[in-house]
């Protein structure tokens, strides 16, 4: 199973960088960086979509994207181009990305910033925010009912905002139960790589309206905007067409959609 195999990875990653760099040091790095950003003010729904831009090298499902051998420059270009926060994917085996990468971006951007990670640990969570993220995702069918919940706790406290992500009814329900802020509707599932593009049209009424709508995956033409948008998205979170097309034009097309 991909999903288990990558949170283990991860998990293994995680605890590897813990032998030098221990928790309590994180902590007070964590600790010491200035309050993040308000993520829900800046994804708050309006009358156009928003875009939330990744920061993505590589994929399992997709294979080796792009370089980006500035992932800074590259966040930058995602501001320019009218993105309303930036992710950054941090899980090294698969996905070619690092802490360092999160760091980089966040020095360099004033939009709120998700570490995109497969995280199943508080020391991941102290990571991120030490790193200056402002938001962290936590995969619904990645980890234990408790441990999402005590990482959705966790994050909370520490100031920042969790992305729920979801990929079916059920897991829905677990984020609404959580009184996830943001929700968000992946097309690829994550057990078994496949795609499927109106999962967020069929879950999308059950989301109150409460929480802020996030379509994640296979946006590749404005068309696919438009699609999610008509179903309901307040947002769309989009990495593979940013990468491998020009950032500003790609994003400047999406969001006239
Ligand atoms: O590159 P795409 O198809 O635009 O997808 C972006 C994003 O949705 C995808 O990277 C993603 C969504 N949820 C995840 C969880 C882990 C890793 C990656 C993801």
């Amino acid at each position: 199973m991909v999903l288990a195999d990558l949170t283990a990875g991860a998990v293994a990653d995680a605890e590897r960088r813990a032998l030098s760099r221990p928790l309590a040091d994180v902590e007070r790095q964590a600790l010491a960086r200035p309050a993040a950003k308000d993520a829900l003010a800046a994804l708050a729904p309006a009358d156009r979509v928003k875009i939330i831009a990744e920061v993505k090298r590589a994929s399992p499902s997709r294979g080796a994207l792009a370089e980006i051998p500035d992932p800074a420059l590259q966040a930058s270009l995602y501001e320019i181009g009218g993105a309303s926060a930036i992710s950054v994917l941090t899980e090294e085996r698969r996905f070619g990305g690092s802490l360092a990468d999160l760091e980089a971006v966040t020095a360099r951007v004033s939009l709120p910033v998700l570490r995109k990670d497969f995280i199943a640990t508080r020391y991941q969570v102290l990571e991120a925010r030490a790193a200056g993220a402002d938001l962290v995702l936590l995969i619904v069918a990645g980890i234990e009912p408790a441990v999402l919940r005590d990482l959705f706790g966790f994050i909370t406290e520490l100031g920042m905002t969790p992305l729920v992500e979801t990929h079916s009814a059920d897991e829905l329900e677990a984020a609404i139960d959580l009184g996830a802020p943001l929700i968000g509707v992946n097309a690829r599932d994550l057990k078994t790589l496949e795609l499927d593009r109106d999962l967020f049209g069929r879950l999308v009424e059950r989301i109150p309206d409460t929480a802020i709508k996030i379509a994640e995956s296979a946006v590749l033409t404005p068309a696919d905007v438009t699609h999610y948008r008509s179903a309901g998205a307040d947002v769309v979170l989009i990495g593979e067409a940013l990468v491998t097309g020009d950032p500003v034009a790609t994003l400047k097309s999406f969001l006239e959609a």
